[in-house]
């Protein structure tokens, strides 16, 4: 009888594993390259424990075709990974109408409402028209409003980091920078003013953080939703924390108070006024507005912006506070560029008399110094396309199915000796006008590429140079002792500095 289980064991066994064998023959069947396969896993485990992601991506871009095409497997499910600009062009920009949508996990929970509902969960005609009503919210002219909301938060940190400077013996300058892009991002997209570079106990930014902690939960989580959705939705797994309701509470209660008067020029105030011509809000739960004419409604509903504002807070906080850390221990660690981008901001100040929107979106070196820092340290290790289309890839005879998953390897490319030489050296010059021509076109896509691209670009171009200009003009930067080492963490497909970046900093001016 123990003989005829053990057989049937086996047996049963055998049977997966000749399954998992077949499907794990997807790209071989393709003429794909694929790096060694674990049976039932496929590549599961590197791809998603973020220490080994970023090791395994390198691996399968150099030895595995990745510059081109390698395929992965997340357990059974194939995944592409297209290192090429010109292939990434087809996918990402030319033939958009295949690749609309992201890879989403299903969120069975009615706890995680709001997060479907973001917009880059969106899919298909859905994400269209909220992209298309979002947008206006991120035009040059609208960025320009909110430029003094932004310069407010910009010398609240600098004089915050030169008290600090007097009493400690360096300055955090990545916590620092963080509270700086948290306030103003709460500013912005919440109109709260959390003041959390002051407050002993932020409790806005505390809660903030918890989002972007990795926790073994978090990522048991994200593989229960990804590979059991229908237990997941019997068990009414939910995905977020339970931050997300405080979040959600705040979005509410300042969307209440502002629709009874109080207006500040923020993307709250935008969305709120976001209007779209009749029929474009379908799907979008648009409510109508008697008091506008019947062409237009307002074409929001309460929960789709609060989704948004707690969007920009979770997509726009740490990316553009990493962005920063970065750059400024690359400059504290090349006093001569630090130099020469201190004299464009003072000749600036000089020109407009102050820092002005117009000086800092002209200012050449202090763009092309945050375009070396986001080559060199892109927030988004890897952008996403699901293939909702069947889809031949130019120049092969490789035909995907629709809903394969596309990754596109942004740090990869980015630091591809083919693409720039020296690719570890920090060198902002690249980018400025008379080298642009050098520069690949689509090997530089720290905001990702086409339609789906950032939202948000602008905003946090603006962001980031008004508090390094800021920074530059009050203060010199050097490295602590002990800290010279840029040291870098991976975590879920973003990128940031691991532990502290401490700088010494020097007033220029008398205090
Ligand atoms: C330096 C800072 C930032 C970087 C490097 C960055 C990078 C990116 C990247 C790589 C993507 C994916 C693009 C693609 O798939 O092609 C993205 C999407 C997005 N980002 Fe950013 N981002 C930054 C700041 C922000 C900020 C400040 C906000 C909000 C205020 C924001 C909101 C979004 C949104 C909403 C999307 C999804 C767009 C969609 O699906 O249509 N990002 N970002």
């Amino acid at each position: 009888m123990i003989g005829v289980t053990w057989l049937l064991l086996g047996a049963v066994l055998a049977l997966f594993w000749a399954y998992s064998w077949w499907k794990h023959r997807y790209w071989a069947a393709k003429g794909v390259p694929t790096p060694p396969v674990v049976p039932f896993i496929g590549h599961a485990h590197k791809l998603l424990l973020p220490v080994k992601r970023y090791d395994f991506e390198r691996e399968a871009y150099y030895n595995y075709g990745g510059s081109k095409l390698c395929g992965f497997y997340s357990f059974h499910e194939p995944t592409l990974l297209v290192g090429d600009p010109e292939l990434m062009r087809h996918i990402c920009v030319k033939d958009f109408d295949h690749f609309m949508d992201r890879r989403t996990i299903s969120m069975p929970s009615e706890k995680d409402k709001v997060m479907t509902k973001m917009l880059n969960m969106k899919t298909g005609e859905e994400w269209k028209k909220l992209r298309a009503i979002m947008s206006p919210t991120f035009t040059s002219g609208r960025m320009k409003g909110m430029f003094p909301l932004v310069c407010e938060k910009a010398d609240q940190l600098v004089s915050f980091c030169l008290k600090e400077a007097r009493t400690k013996p360096f300055v955090d300058m990545k916590y620092n920078f963080g509270r700086y892009t948290l306030d103003t991002i709460a500013s912005c997209a919440f109109g709260i003013e959390c003041n959390s570079l002051v407050d002993e106990k932020p409790e806005f930014a505390e809660k903030a953080d918890s989002f972007l902690r990795i926790t073994p939960g978090l990522i048991w989580r994200l593989v229960f939703l990804t590979v059991f959705p229908k237990l997941a939705k019997v068990f009414n797994i939910r995905f977020t924390l339970p931050e997300m309701d405080f979040f959600t509470e705040v979005a509410r209660e300042t969307m209440r108070a502002r629709q009874s008067g109080n207006k500040r020029g923020d993307f709250l105030d935008l969305l709120l006024e976001a209007e779209v011509s009749s029929g474009d809000a379908e799907g979008i739960s648009a409510v109508q507005d008697d008091n506008k004419s019947s062409k237009s409604k307002q074409a929001l509903d309460e929960l789709t912006i609060i989704s948004q504002s707690v969007l920009f807070l979770l997509a726009g906080y740490d990316t553009t506070a990493s962005t920063l850390a970065f750059a400024s221990i690359l400059l504290a660690k090349h006093p001569e560029i630090q130099q020469r981008l201190r004299q464009e901001m003072s000749e600036m100040v000089e020109e407009h008399g102050d820092i002005t929107y117009q000086g800092i979106m002209e200012a050449k070196y202090l763009d092309a110094c945050v375009m070396e820092t986001l080559r060199l340290y892109p927030p988004g290790l890897f952008l996403d396309r699901k293939c909702i289309k069947e889809y031949k890839i130019p120049g092969t005879d490789v035909t995907i199915e629709p809903g394969i998953t596309v990754i596109c390897p942004i740090f990869n490319i980015h630091r591809d000796p083919k693409y720039w030489p020296e690719p570890e050296v920090f060198r902002p010059e690249r980018f400025l006008p008379e080298n642009k021509a050098n520069i690949t076109h689509l090997t530089h896509i720290p905001f990702g590429i086409g339609p789906r691209n950032c939202i948000a670009m602008r905003f946090a171009l603006m962001e980031a140079k008004v508090g390094l200009a800021k920074m530059l003009l009050a203060s010199d930067i050097k490295v602590a002792p002990g800290y010279e080492e840029i040291k870098i963490q991976f975590g879920m497909g973003l990128l940031r500095p691991k532990d502290g970046v401490n700088l010494l900093l020097t007033p220029l001016k008398e205090e």
